[in-house]
């Protein structure tokens, strides 16, 4: 059976990033950045102040307590570049160094001696030492003019919006959200919650939660529909996410070894290359990978509820990833919180927790791994990984250790139980 890092490359091969388009950065946020940012100018734009005080020339040499200089002048933010001669300017935060001054000293650290008829400094004294540069924040200090300041693979939030308004970028060039379908097969799904369920029925879980994970995931749900486990049905509903620009499809259920495990067979009707079936994991390893005749990426995740959401965060997110131009994944390694041991040669994705004990970090393989339960997912933080050939584990082994999602770390010190 194909080993988890086999299926990855072939998953990661497919994955070709989508085309790069402009935006305003308003309009970029949660999308990946396809090329770098170079500054065009420089952070600072000029020197300024740090602090609401008074500027001095100090020439490379300390300025001693007790000197006493003559207010000159007086620069505000926002006000044009001054000259300045001999003695101190007033100078508040964020404001232009005057030409010739080099340092500032904060208003605490000086004595106001005198003042002119409208109470403005004109006369101060040195309550300590001022050393050269002190309190002034240099031009191109933050950011030169020419260096790269967001690199690409950089996903626009916060920090980025800030760094780029602070460049004053107009557009950057990113790529388009990858556009996703959901498609759960079932004749046993019911979607509607206010429908009393017959027997033999259950509540399709799979299809919101994917839902969730794919926004998440910075992506986006095109169409999300439930079919029965009728080849033709589905086939109809395969077409209509194609038609609504689906990159990628995920399925649940129905890839098995049941009668009605149809998808594989469906599939292969229309002319999908089937990339793989089954790897060697678990849960989850009767997955699916194909590309389908028009170009799009399709997984076929078990129905168990774990199952698919392994399938989702170790394949689709991968290829997810890669098809908005980010590099792959690195986990987090931390020690194992308690003993833990598995029979099967598979490589293992448990739903982990992520403790905060004593400052130290470990991880903690949640009971429930069965890939029918829900609840240990509400329960976890994080996933935990244990390679196919490491069958008994001990306290403080080093494991691989992953958040929710590609784009969550794991939350530690929430209330979970
Ligand atoms: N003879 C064998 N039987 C099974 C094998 C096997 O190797 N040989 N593999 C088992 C494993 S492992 C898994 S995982 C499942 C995968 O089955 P399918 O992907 O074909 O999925 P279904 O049979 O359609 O459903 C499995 C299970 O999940 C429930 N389900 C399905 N969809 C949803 C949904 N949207 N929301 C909530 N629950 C869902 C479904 O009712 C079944 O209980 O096969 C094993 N069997
Ligand atoms: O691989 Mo199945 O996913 O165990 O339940």
């Amino acid at each position: 059976m194909l080993s988890y890092e086999d299926a990855l490359a072939v998953v990661l091969r497919e994955a070709r990033a989508l085309p790069v388009e402009r935006r305003a950065p308003e309009d970029a946020q949660g999308l990946v950045l396809a090329e770098p940012v170079d500054s065009g100018v420089d952070l600072p734009p000029f020197d300024n102040s740090a602090m609401d005080g008074f500027a001095l020339r100090a020439a490379g040499a300390v300025l001693a307590a007790g000197r006493e200089f003559e207010v000159r002048g007086s620069q505000v933010a926002g006000d044009d570049a001054a000259t300045a001669g001999e003695g101190a300017w007033e100078i508040m935060t964020g404001a232009r160094m005057p030409e010739g001054l080099d340092s500032v000293v904060p208003i605490e650290r000086v004595e106001i001696l005198e003042r002119d008829g409208e109470g403005r400094p004109r006369l101060i004294r040195l309550a300590a030492d001022v050393a050269p540069g002190d309190n002034v924040r240099l031009r191109a200090e933050d950011i030169a003019r020419g260096a790269l300041a967001v690199p690409a693979g950089r996903r626009i939030g916060a920090n980025e919006r800030m760094v780029l308004a602070s460049l004053g970028a107009t557009t950057v060039a990113v790529r388009r959200r990858v556009r996703v379908a959901i498609i759960n097969t079932g004749r046993e799904l019911v979607d509607d919650p206010a429908r009393p369920l017959a027997s033999g029925e259950i509540r399709n879980s799979n299809g919101p939660y994917l839902a969730a994970r794919v926004e998440a995931a910075g992506a986006e749900v095109v169409l999300r529909e439930t079919v029965t486990d009728e080849p033709a049905v589905f086939l109809g509903v395969l077409e209509r996410a194609l038609a609504a620009g689906a990159d990628v499809v995920l399925s649940t259920g129905a890839v098995s070894m049941g009668r009605h495990d149809f998808v594989p067979d469906a599939l292969r009707g229309i002319g999908a290359d089937i990339l793989f079936h089954k790897v060697q994991i678990r849960p989850g390893r009767p997955l699916l990978f194909a590309r389908l005749a028009g170009g799009a990426l399709y997984f076929g995740l078990p129905g168990n509820p774990a199952s698919g959401a392994v399938g989702f965060r170790f394949f689709a997110e991968a290829a997810l990833r890669a098809m908005s131009g980010m590099t792959p994944e690195q986990p987090l390694r931390m020690p194992l919180a308690a003993p833990w041991s598995k029979r099967a040669a598979l490589r293992f994705h448990l739903k982990g927790l992520v403790e905060l004990a004593d400052g130290r970090l470990s991880a903690r393989v949640l009971k429930g791994q069965e890939s029918f339960k829900v609840l240990p997912l509400l329960l976890a933080n994080a996933w935990i990984v244990v390679p196919v050939d490491a069958m008994a584990l001990d306290a403080g082994d080093m494991v691989d250790v992953y958040g929710p999602g590609h784009l969550e770390a794991p939350m530690i010190g929430e209330r979970l139980e």
